[in-house]
């Protein structure tokens, strides 16, 4: 039998932008059903941000056990129990799973639905052939899932995804990865401070998009821990090689590995919603959205990984909270991506707010670049990590346009930086706020002390220091 539905809103998708929505539509006691059609959480939770973050934490503690002897304490070599490990993964899991489980969001007064949705006309979907909905305002949270490049044989190696990365058992002897983005840099550092050889085989440049003074940054720290990083480098072909698997590069070279995971981007999940029946405009990167989030259906919202655009979880989140303000306030929103910080979990991390200066430079926009090093701050020094440094862009009369920070921590320091941009402050706000001693943070101020190092020089101010001398 057929169940018919008619909620002011349906949100297809249980993962951090379709949970967001949903959440904050019930607190205002608006009736909402959500479909979810795997785990809800979604892939942040599931295959993405938690798993992957367990992971780095425990090959955080693998590094520090090696490196322990540089503080003078005997220790190590680390040993990993893979199995231990992939328990601590799963219990990480597990530990936030309640947060985003259907008993929760029924709680919260959202009908929750297990099943695949599709668009049966404008304002109208199906789950299943088991339930009808006809909702005043639909949010597409369909999320994306792993891209397999067109690589020659790739379909016929093994190899994981981060859909199958996080449930190894084995420590990879040696591990390939295809793709030097975010995924590729955290995991393959990840998986060789635990120990495996690990090869990252990219076609372009790694770190795209990100100012290139920090990529560089966190490339070679990771190759001074023995990852081998191929920028610029063609696949010809992907085979097995007994029980290896093997890439050939267009060079001629063939590299070999134990396993091989496929970090090559992601593409949106959209098969099977018959968005044409919706009248909703879609293309590869995803779904057609205007600044406020709407689709070319103006019933229909779509956020998050279904979107193109960078991908995160917070992103997600706040594009969730634009849509609650336009589709329940009818108030005007307007997403700006440079509002979303970016952050690598590499070691160091890369955090970034706002534009880089080379898109400033690509816009015409006149700025200035302050900097500091972490070599020059007192924490980092005692704690033996320096490689990094906090990099400003301003105005030229020193508003705070946005920030690339490299070192441990970065992805908290980003916070900072985010509230100057949002609120317009100047390089004088951060250069007049104490800040404790000793914290990494302090580099941020002494970047923005930088801007009135020509002041320190400037004639005019020097002949006005001479004369108020003169008062006594
Ligand atoms: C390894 C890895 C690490 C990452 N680390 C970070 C990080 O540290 N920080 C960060 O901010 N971001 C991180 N990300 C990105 C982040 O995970 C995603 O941007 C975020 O999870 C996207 O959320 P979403 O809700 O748009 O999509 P998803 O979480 O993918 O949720 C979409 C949901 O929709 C469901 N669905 C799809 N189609 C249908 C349908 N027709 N009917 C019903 N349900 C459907 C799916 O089953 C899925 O559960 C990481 C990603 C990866 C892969
Ligand atoms: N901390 C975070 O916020 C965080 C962490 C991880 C992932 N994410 C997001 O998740 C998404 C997926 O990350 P990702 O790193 O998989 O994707 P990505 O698109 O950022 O990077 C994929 C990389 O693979 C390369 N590539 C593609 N095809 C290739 C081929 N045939 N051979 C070699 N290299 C190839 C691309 O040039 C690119 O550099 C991104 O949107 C990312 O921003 C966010």
């Amino acid at each position: 039998m057929t169940e018919r539905l008619s909620p002011d809103l349906c949100v297809v998708g249980g993962g951090a932008a379709g949970l967001s929505v949903a959440a904050a539509a019930a607190g205002f006691g608006v009736p909402v059903v959500l479909v979810e059609r795997g785990r809800m959480g979604g892939e942040c939770l599931n295959a993405g941000c938690v798993p992957s973050k367990a992971l780095i934490a425990a090959a955080r503690h693998a590094r520090a056990v090696d490196e322990a002897h540089r503080f003078g304490v005997q220790a190590g070599p680390a040993m990993v129990d893979m199995a231990a490990l992939r328990a601590h993964v799963r219990a990480t899991i597990a530990g936030i799973a309640p947060t985003d489980s259907a008993a929760r969001f029924t709680a919260l007064g959202v009908r929750v639905i297990a099943g695949t949705a599709r668009f049966t006309g404008p304002d109208s979907l199906a789950v299943d052939d088991a339930t009808e909905i006809t909702a005043r305002r639909v949010v597409i949270a369909t999320g994306s899932s792993p891209r397999l490049p067109p690589v020659a044989g790739l379909a016929d190696v093994p190899f994981l995804t981060t859909e199958t990365v996080f449930d190894l058992d084995v420590l990879p002897r040696h591990l390939l990865v295809i793709g030097a983005g975010p995924v590729g840099l955290e995991l393959g550092q990840a998986f060789r401070r635990l120990g495996s050889g690990v090869t990252l085989v990219e076609a372009g440049e790694p770190l795209a998009g990100e100012d290139p003074e920090a990529a560089a940054s966190v490339l070679a720290a990771l190759r001074r821990e023995g990852v081998d990083i191929r920028p610029h480098a063609g696949i010809a072909r992907a085979f097995r090689a007994g029980g290896a698997v093997a890439l050939t590069l267009d060079t001629g070279e063939t590299l070999t590995g134990s396993h091989l995971l496929v970090a090559a981007g992601r593409v949106p999940s959209l098969a099977g919603l018959d968005l044409d029946r919706a009248g909703i405009a879609h293309g590869p990167d995803g779904i057609r959205v205007d600044a406020a989030l709407r689709t070319t259906n103006p019933r229909v919202y779509a956020i998050g990984d279904a979107i193109p655009g960078a991908r995160s979880t917070h992103g997600a989140s706040h594009q969730a909270a634009l849509v609650i303000r336009n589709a329940l306030f009818r108030l005007p929103v307007r997403f700006d991506p440079d509002a979303v910080p970016r952050v690598v979990f590499t070691d160091p991390e890369l955090a970034r707010i706002g534009p880089t200066e080379a898109a400033l430079r690509a816009r015409g926009e006149s700025f200035r670049v302050l900097r500091w090093p972490l070599a020059d701050n007192d924490r980092a020094r005692a704690e033996r990590d320096i490689p990094g440094h906090v990099k400003l862009v301003t105005t030229r009369r020193g508003r705070i346009l946005g920030a690339s920070i490299v070192g441990a921590h970065a992805g908290e320091m980003i916070t900072t930086w985010g509230l100057a941009v949002r609120n317009r402050l100047s390089v004088r706000d951060l250069a007049e706020q104490v800040v404790a001693y000793p914290t990494r943070g302090e580099i941020g101020k002494r970047a923005a002390m930088t801007f009135y190092s020509r002041t320190l020089t400037n004639p005019m101010v020097r002949r006005m220091v001479g004369w108020l001398r003169r008062l006594g």
